[in-house]
């Protein structure tokens, strides 16, 4: 079954190591079909160079996996919430990549401050906060994607594809596993850039204007975010 999808998440996940955003098996893609609510993930500690799209993991949003005989990612979890959720959204990423981790680990939010970033991002991608002790001895994959939804709850992730779970790293989403793929490459991209430009400029600042200029020429005020 969703044989179509199997390959794109296959294809998501070998972007991510086309794209250098992750090392060993450090990164999952997931997408998602709305019309039957399953999702396809790929198999937890798989190698990307032995996978195959037979090997994608299907299951509906609450984990009951309907096909697949491997061990779903790890973070199936977070992307489960992330979902269930997020209505419009079509795929989801999760990485350790170097810049954007950095940031996650530091806990604190990337901000906006150029046009690369505001043409996918209308403003900061937000860092969430520590997760206590109960949240991580308890389901913390599950609690990982609760810390994301309560850092979005007066957020519009259809405008902010992204977000940095403190001490841990990135995910990101779009309007399918290629789109949120592309998305994590942004976010890596404008991480690495932003770091270097408050190394050189620490109270540089964008105006709203200029967010709203390439932001809202791309996706309009409330058009979904896409490519
Ligand atoms: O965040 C983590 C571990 O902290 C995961 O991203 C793993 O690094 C990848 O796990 P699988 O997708 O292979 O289960």
């Amino acid at each position: 079954m969703l044989e179509k999808l199997k390959e794109e998440v296959f294809e998501a996940n070998l972007d991510l190591v086309k794209h250098g955003l992750v090392i060993f098996t450090w990164g999952n893609v997931s997408g998602i079909d709305r019309e039957r609510d399953l999702v396809v993930i790929k198999p937890s500690g798989v190698s990307y160079d032995q996978m195959k799209p037979k090997d994608m993991v299907v299951m509906n949003l609450y984990g009951q996996v309907v096909e697949g005989n491997l061990k779903p990612s790890s973070d199936t979890p977070t992307h489960l919430v992330l979902y269930r959720q997020f209505q419009n959204i079509g795929g989801v990423v999760h990485t350790h990549s170097e810049w954007a981790t950095s940031w996650a680990q530091a806990g604190k939010g990337i901000p906006a401050i150029g046009t690369t970033h505001a043409d996918y991002f209308y403003g900061e991608i937000p860092c969430t906060r520590k997760m206590t002790k109960e949240e991580i001895e308890g389901e913390y994959e599950l609690e990982t994607g609760k810390v994301i939804i309560e850092r979005f709850k007066d957020m519009n992730p259809d405008q902010i594809p992204g977000v940095l779970v403190n001490n841990h790293g990135p995910f990101s989403w779009g309007t399918n596993a290629d789109n949120a793929v592309h998305n994590a490459v942004v976010m890596e991209e404008v991480a690495k850039m932003t770091f270097r430009s408050l190394q050189l400029t620490p109270d540089t600042t964008m105006s709203q204007e200029l967010l709203d200029k390439h932001f809202l020429r791309k996706h309009g005020k409330n058009a979904y975010y896409g490519q």
